[in-house]
């Protein structure tokens, strides 16, 4: 059965969009795929590519970018392409969009010089950069997951309450109206520095700040985003094969006692 399965990730602007190492992202669900026997492909969805090829993916993984790339990936993100995007979110496609990615799927994103960047409007927020003499948002991120449905699910694999870590570097700070947070910042200062919140999660496709990158320091995770696809594709629930992090869950706890955060024991051994 296994050997059946196939994932094909769908890798948003590679090229423009991977300066703050979110590739990791894209390594950690092929390597945790492939440990399992499926076979893993990647797509990336770039100048390119057709919207046909948006259809195509199973997960989607966006990275950070620089304003100025962000501007050049929204100028080619219109049209048929973008409804291809929308229509994968929509449906329940997951995803996991880091720090310029997300920006662009909000409503809006201004930059700390120059225009406006419209953003195709899936998550309902706002991002402004408040000027280049701003003071960035850089260093590391805890934060307890408190979007209800994730949470649950995130609970129910791992058996304890879901903590993510990872490093913020942004000049955006992004407000949220009706989404609902990815969840509450512990440490670090995530989608504004001010009202606590951190990322968003709309349908299966979660923003967040946190590069790292993040999924290999949360690999459960990664599980989470393989897990829903899979379910999404063949329509039944796979239980996935368990693998060995214990490496990444003691690198866990050593960053969340550095960091003096005071933390349950995070997975089930
Ligand atoms: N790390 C990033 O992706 C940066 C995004 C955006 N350019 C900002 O500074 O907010």
């Amino acid at each position: 059965m296994n050997l059946e399965m196939e994932i094909t990730i769908g890798w948003l602007y590679p090229t423009l969009m991977s300066t703050y190492g979110d590739r990791g992202n894209v390594i950690c669900i092929q390597r945790r795929c492939e440990w399992r026997n499926y076979t893993v492909k990647i797509l990336p969805l770039d100048r390119d590519s057709t919207a046909q090829d948006f259809y195509q993916v199973d997960i989607l993984v966006g990275g950070g970018a620089q304003d100025r790339q962000q501007e050049i990936v929204m100028r080619d993100l219109r049209g048929a392409k973008a409804e291809a995007l929308r229509d994968k979110i929509e449906t329940g496609t997951p995803g996991i969009f880091t720090c310029g990615a997300p920006q662009l799927l909000g409503h809006y994103y201004e930059p700390g010089e120059g225009q406006r960047i419209e953003g195709l409007g899936l998550f309902d927020f706002v991002s402004i950069h408040p000027g280049l003499n701003a003071r960035r948002c850089i260093g590391n991120l805890v934060i307890e997951v408190t979007a209800k449905k994730l949470a649950q699910e995130l609970i129910a694999m791992i058996g304890s309450p879901p903590y993510l870590i990872g490093f913020e570097n942004h000049g955006g700070r992004t407000k949220l109206s009706q989404v609902e947070a990815l969840g509450r910042v512990i440490y670090g200062l995530g989608n504004n520095g001010e009202d606590g919140t951190e990322g968003a999660v709309y349908q299966n496709a979660i923003a967040t700040y946190s590069h790292g990158p993040l999924l290999p320091k949360n690999p459960f995770l990664a599980d989470w985003l393989i897990q829903t696809a899979l379910k999404q594709k063949y329509q039944e629930s796979i239980a996935l094969a368990p693998l060995d992090d214990t490496l990444a869950n003691q690198a866990r706890e050593a960053m969340f006692k550095k960091l003096r955060v005071n933390l349950p024991t995070l997975v089930k051994q």
